[in-house]
């Protein structure tokens, strides 16, 4: 299963930019002061959301550079596509730099994106990875500031293909939606599509208030009421799932407890399955996979729509382009499929 898991072409719709940077790039850049042994293994046991948070506080003081942006931005990319990532929608929350403001921040990433992409040409690779931008308001941050970055976000999606949304993350036990819904009805009415995260902790005042926003996909929305379930499932809203980051922020003892897995699954829902934080949880996009498969007992057939589902509901604007994603994810996933079989019966 981890092979295939591997072996077949994934979308990952819910990945955090400065959570998932390469941990010797962070250690060699950390400037005296900052403590980034949080990172590490043995700390690493401990992802409740106070310990993500004292994480991103320290990954966030040691890139403080535009140099530093781009090298972390060009390998997180490099990390996705060796995965076999073939679509990916990362997150980042503009700030300002010793070096540049919030827009110049965006402007680096977007120049990382499109010199990744001009490589991966030149490199003629097999599987290319699509890199797409979601913008993140900060709950934690000013309801100005979330207009500043819904309007930088609109700017930048009428310049470039690259930028596709605009997100709702930051530590859930700060701020509240209703504060910040202006800016999102703003990017809406600009025609950018919206995602937010929902119940990562109890809230349902909260959720409520999101719920009535429908925005375009809901992040984790794990702690919802029966009532919150009952209508998600009567008019469905995509949720992306990042099942060892939602164990692990939950502290359950396996991904068998999850609150929504297997009961969406079940109902065929529209979810997607993502890493979040690939570095902060230690993960990948072909384990989160693997996880779910062995924890709700899947076939190989079931993983593989699994892997392909995303693509229903992804933000790419240009409706001919997911239609040959999706052809050339269904080619590939074939491949892949037809290696498992192989590999099984010479076992046997
Ligand atoms: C664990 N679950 C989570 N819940 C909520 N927000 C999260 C998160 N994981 C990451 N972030 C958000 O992403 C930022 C880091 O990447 P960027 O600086 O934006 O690239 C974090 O500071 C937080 O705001």
């Amino acid at each position: 299963m981890a092979a295939l898991c591997r072996a077949l072409p994934k979308a990952e719709l819910h990945a955090h930019l400065h959570g998932c940077v390469r941990l010797p790039t962070v250690a060699s850049l950390a400037p005296r002061g900052v403590d980034v042994r949080c990172l590490l293994a043995p700390h690493a046991a401990d992802r409740s959301l106070a310990s993500c948070f004292a994480v991103f506080a320290a990954i966030h003081a040691t890139v403080t550079t535009l140099a530093a942006l781009r090298r972390l931005a060009l390998e997180v990319l490099e990390d996705f596509a060796a995965d076999g990532v073939a679509y990916l929608e990362l997150r980042s929350t503009p700030r300002a730099l010793q070096d540049a403001d919030a827009a110049g921040y965006i402007a680096c990433v977007l120049r990382a994106f499109a010199d990744f992409e001009a490589a991966q040409l030149a490199a003629r690779a097999r599987l290319p990875l699509t890199p797409r931008l979601i913008l993140s308001v900060d709950r934690s941050a000013s309801a100005r500031e979330a207009e500043e970055t819904a309007r930088l976000a609109v700017r930048l999606a009428g310049e470039t293909a690259y930028v596709v949304g605009l997100d709702f993350s930051g530590n859930p036990t700060r701020g509240r939606f209703a504060e910040f819904t202006r800016a999102f009805e703003e990017a809406r009415r600009a025609g950018l599509r919206t995602t937010v995260h929902t119940a990562e902790v109890e809230d349902a005042a909260d959720t409520d208030a999101i719920l009535a926003f429908r925005p375009d996909r809901l992040g984790h929305a794990l702690t919802l009421t029966p009532t919150q379930l009952a209508r998600l499932r009567a008019a469905p809203i995509p949720i992306e799932l990042c099942p060892t980051s939602n164990k692990k922020t939950l502290g359950l003892a396996n991904l068998t407890c999850h609150p929504t897995l297997r009961t969406l699954l079940e109902d065929d829902y529209p979810i997607s399955i993502s890493t979040d934080d690939s570095t902060v949880f230690q993960t990948t996009s072909s384990r989160e996979l693997q996880l779910v498969a062995e924890a709700c007992g899947l076939s190989a057939e079931a993983v593989a729509a699994l892997a392909l589902k995303p693509m229903d509901h992804v933000f790419e604007r240009d409706a001919q382009r997911v239609e040959s994603l999706k052809a050339h994810f269904r080619r590939a996933a074939a491949e892949a499929l037809g290696e498992y079989h192989r590999s099984v019966q010479s076992w046997w």
